[in-house]
């Protein structure tokens, strides 16, 4: 077989490019081989044409191992993750104790960043267009972990103090707000309740302390945390302003009596799984604090002024003198711990005091303009969150995101749970308890017990909730 070689000047068209055809025999010296074997040699005439090929092939490698070195780091962010959820759920289920310290105590596990960014709320915006919102949603699942690798986060994430605060109300879905929200990629939230702002102990530890219990965000996303007890604190909004006097405020309230029950069947519930203290520790006021981070209302409200709530770990909380032993008072029925032996309702006790909003409501509004808060609907969250979504969505200027495809009704629950690109996820069992029975004639007198207040409420806030009055 004849071997034809092409040389530059044969080559038919006029390419920059030198195509010579050979035979393998034509590299060997001394070896008479049969020549089908052919090799194909391309050789670049020009060399500004060269260098451009050199170039393209130099960047295009860059680029391979940079995406490789993402992935592989996002791997280990999603492996991490994913072992930690496991850990949550596992101990999440495993005792309803648990349950609430996770549920109310401080994340104690979020992990340190070497480097120290500026303390500075991010502008609300978009994020940036490499972030796509899978990326963000799988970044999100790894750092809003119970234990998430120490120092591990990102490359140009960093912690911010919260631009959005879900301040209350206790037992209104504040949780289930905050996973509903956290649905839309452009939120990132605090993994626990920080009650840096209520708690005096911990407010003393500074701002960069409160930023370091933040989740890492990218530039654009909007950090929330939330901590129910904010709401009835009377510290908290000036401390709050003088944090970020721009911060947007969320307060989810839910018709005050249901609201009660919830609160009274949360304390029950409480004050069954806590062992009994001694009862020589309510004779003396230096004895051991009864209350905790993970029931965190035990202790009554001081009587007559319910704008004197502390949150239990602050300084200047309610005596213990003042305080009925807990499971003394946990096994009294609602009923009778709302309405006193007189027929008067006891405004005193704790559950009822905070469903009395206006008379917390005004202090935000003597700090916070009016257009800074927003009041979710909590039934409406219970019954339909999209609506409530959509609402807060506009009110922290976000893209529309979330929408119906997230929720499905769980019949076993009794409420909707929620769907994202990676998971299917419920609220835990102490979300959604089973409420005691109290009698028809107590919900009755509450309602209108709780009429004019509720009056005061909309007027304050200038809008009409509609709840029975009777
Ligand atoms: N989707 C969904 N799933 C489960 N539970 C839901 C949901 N949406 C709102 N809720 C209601 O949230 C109530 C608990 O409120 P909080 O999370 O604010 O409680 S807490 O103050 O943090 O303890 C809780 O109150 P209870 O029903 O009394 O347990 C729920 O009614």
């Amino acid at each position: 077989m004849t071997i034809k070689a092409w040389t530059r000047h044969e080559w038919p068209p006029q390419f920059p490019l030198d195509v010579l055809w050979m035979g393998r025999a034509g590299m060997r010296l001394s070896e008479a081989e049969s020549a089908s074997d052919c090799i194909l040699v391309v050789g670049v005439s020009r060399p500004k044409l060269a260098a451009a090929f050199l170039t393209v092939a130099l960047i295009s490698l860059f680029l391979t191992f940079h995406i490789l070195y993402d992935s592989a780091l996002y791997s280990l962010h999603a492996a991490a993750a994913a072992a930690a959820r496991e850990a949550v759920d596992s101990s999440s289920s495993s005792s309803s104790l648990d349950l609430l310290v996770l549920d109310n105590g401080i994340d104690d596990n979020s992990y340190e960043s070497n480097s120290i960014d500026a303390v500075a709320a991010a502008p609300f915006g978009t994020p940036p267009a490499a972030v796509t919102p899978s990326l963000q949603l799988q970044m999100a699942a790894a750092y809003n972990t119970a234990s998430p690798p120490a120092k591990a986060h990102f490359p140009k994430t960093s912690r911010q103090l919260p631009q959005a605060i879900i301040v209350g109300v206790r037992k209104c879905g504040t949780r289930a707000l905050l996973e509903m929200l956290f649905l839309h990629p452009q939120i990132q939230k605090a993994a626990g309740e920080v009650h840096f702002f209520d708690r005096d102990d911990n407010y003393s530890k500074g701002l960069e302390w409160y930023r370091k219990k933040m989740p890492y965000s990218f530039k654009g996303q909007v950090t929330i945390e939330k901590s129910p007890s904010y709401f009835v604190t009377p510290e908290v909004p000036e401390r709050i302003f003088a944090m970020n006097a721009s911060v947007r405020l969320l307060v989810i309230v839910r018709e005050p009596v249901t609201r009660a029950i919830s609160d009274y069947a949360q304390l029950r519930s409480h004050a069954s799984s806590t062992p009994s203290p001694p009862t020589s520790s309510f004779s003396s006021s230096s004895s051991s604090s009864s209350s905790s981070s993970s029931s965190p209302s035990m202790s009554p409200v001081s009587s007559n002024n319910v704008n004197s709530f502390q949150s239990p770990n602050s300084s200047t909380s309610t005596s213990l003198q003042q305080q009925q032993p807990q499971q003394q008072q946990q096994q009294r029925s609602f009923d009778e711990l709302a309405i006193r032996s007189d027929g008067t309702i006891n405004e005193s006790y704790r559950p009822i005091a905070i469903s009395i909003y206006h008379m917390h409501m005004y202090r935000w509004l003597e700090v916070f303009e009016r257009r800074q808060i927003l009041i979710v609907n909590g039934d409406q969250l219970i019954d339909d969150p999209v609506p409530q979504l959509k609402r807060i969505e506009s009110f922290l200027r976000l893209e529309s995101h979330i929408g119906r495809h997230n929720f499905y009704f769980n019949h076993t629950k009794g409420f909707y749970c929620m769907r994202s690109d990676s998971e299917e996820k419920c609220l835990k069992e102490s979300k959604g308890r089973r409420h005691p029975r109290v009698s028809p004639m107590v919900v009755s007198k509450l309602r209108r017990f709780f009429s004019e207040h509720n009056r005061k409420f909309y007027d304050l806030v200038g809008e009409d909730l509609g709840w029975p009055e009777e």
